[in-house]
């Protein structure tokens, strides 16, 4: 039989992660395909950045199957990196550089060629472009998420990784995040974004794969978490 399904681009099974005696992620299975968005969603500690790191490359699974982009997470840690664009919930900025020495330094690590113009114009799209040459330390916690969705979104990557990009963010920082997820999923690259925001997840993102306890407990439609109803369904799912 003829696959009308656009091809997965992250496949987990059975995904365990531990941390000692802790539990993080206890068996999740997910699947997203190119050019799909999809919301990780759930309360504090059910699992949602500690899948994230997995997906991009940082965190090895204690048990289960993972493949990113074709590649697999426990055998190739160092191509799923790559083919990834990843903003982790925190961290990630060097703080004596600036957002443009950010760039320069991302450009030569994947050998990006012509790479000025994009930078600039997504540097202007995150309102980013007055301090591109200001140094990190000083910035707002909501213009570092900025940056860091920015970076993440800056080389095309085939996977696109966003763990809490909303989190401090002004309007206008989520509207260039909307554009940006929008952008991803129109050239077939597939989005992860973990969020507290039901809203904001319903609005980026077609589906959504509810976590507690490290475990999966739902996989709903964007659209059947819209309004109060939704809201309510939603809420009975966290605890
Ligand atoms: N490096 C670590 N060492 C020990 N425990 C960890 C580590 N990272 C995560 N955990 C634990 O794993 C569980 C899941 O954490 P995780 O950060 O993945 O949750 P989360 O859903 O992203 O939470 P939040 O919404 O608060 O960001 C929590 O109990 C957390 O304390």
């Amino acid at each position: 039989m003829h696959d009308e399904q656009p091809p997965a681009a992250v496949e987990v099974r059975g995904l365990h992660v531990r941390f000692g005696p802790v539990v993080a992620v206890d068996g999740v299975d997910l699947v997203a395909r190119a050019g799909a968005a999809t919301a990780l969603l759930g309360r504090n500690g059910a699992g949602k950045s500690t899948t994230m790191r997995v997906l991009a490359g940082v965190v090895p699974p204690t048990a289960g199957e993972v493949r990113v982009a074709g590649r697999d997470a426990v055998r190739d840690p160092l191509g799923v990196k790559r083919a990834v664009g990843y903003c982790p919930d925190v961290g990630g900025l060097v703080p004596r550089a600036t957002p443009w020495e950010h760039l320069q330094l991302a450009a030569r690590l994947r050998r990006l060629r012509d790479w000025e113009p994009g930078a600039r114009d997504l540097l202007e799209r995150f309102e980013l472009g007055d301090v591109a040459h200001r140094v990190t330390s000083g910035f707002s916690h909501g213009m570092s998420r900025r940056l860091s969705v920015l970076l993440a979104a800056f080389h095309a990557p085939d996977v696109l990784l966003l763990d809490e990009p909303f989190d401090g963010v002004d309007p206008v920082g989520v509207e260039a995040t909307m554009d940006v997820v929008a952008d991803a999923r129109s050239r077939g690259a597939t989005v992860l974004l973990s969020t507290h925001l039901r809203e904001l997840a319903v609005q980026a993102c077609g589906e959504a794969v509810v976590l507690r306890g490290g475990s999966r407990v739902a996989v709903l439609d964007a659209a059947a978490m819209t309004g109060e109803e939704g809201a309510r369904a939603y809420r009975s799912l966290l605890d």
